[in-house]
């Protein structure tokens, strides 16, 4: 049967741009564009998750302001359960410990991005999520 990973990751947010990394040639799915985050440990709440693996890869503290639904990929070696939280930066500047890149782009810059296949649906659960914040507005 295939490894199923659960990876937590953030959509963080700075003055209608989000932040895209971009995996190192030496990672898995290189030079994929991604959401900075990674692999839930057994018995690891996502959030707390998401706290470690921030300040781990980019050196900042962030502020969840919204858990996005789950969504679920499988890679030719391994599924993938991910799990998306909009936030914002708190304490600490970026530093990049394990990224090759990163980027801010706008949502209509997003798709042009060669983004990790498992974040297709999440970009479309982000782009959902906009839509109801201005409808709400
Ligand atoms: N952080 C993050 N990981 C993602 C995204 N999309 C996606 O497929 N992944 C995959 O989820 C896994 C995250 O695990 P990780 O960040 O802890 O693992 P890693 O790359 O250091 O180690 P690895 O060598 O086991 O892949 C990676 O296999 C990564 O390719 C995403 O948007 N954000």
């Amino acid at each position: 049967m295939k490894k199923k990973i659960e990876v937590a990751c953030a959509i963080i947010e700075r003055e209608g741009r989000v932040l895209a990394a971009q995996r190192a040639e030496s990672m898995s799915l290189p030079l994929k564009w991604e959401f900075p985050g990674g692999k839930i440990e057994p018995l690891e709440d996502a959030r707390d998750c998401l706290h470690r693996e921030l300040r781990e890869e980019l050196g900042v503290g962030v502020h969840i302001h919204a858990a996005l639904p789950p969504s679920d990929w499988s890679y030719a070696d391994f599924a993938i359960t991910l799990h998306p939280f909009v936030c914002t930066l708190g304490e600490g500047s970026i530093h990049l410990a394990e990224h090759k890149a990163i980027r801010w782009v706008s949502p209509e810059e997003m798709p042009s991005l060669d983004w990790a296949a498992a974040d297709g649906p999440v970009l479309e659960n982000y782009f959902r999520y906009l839509k109801q914040g201005q409808a709400g507005a």
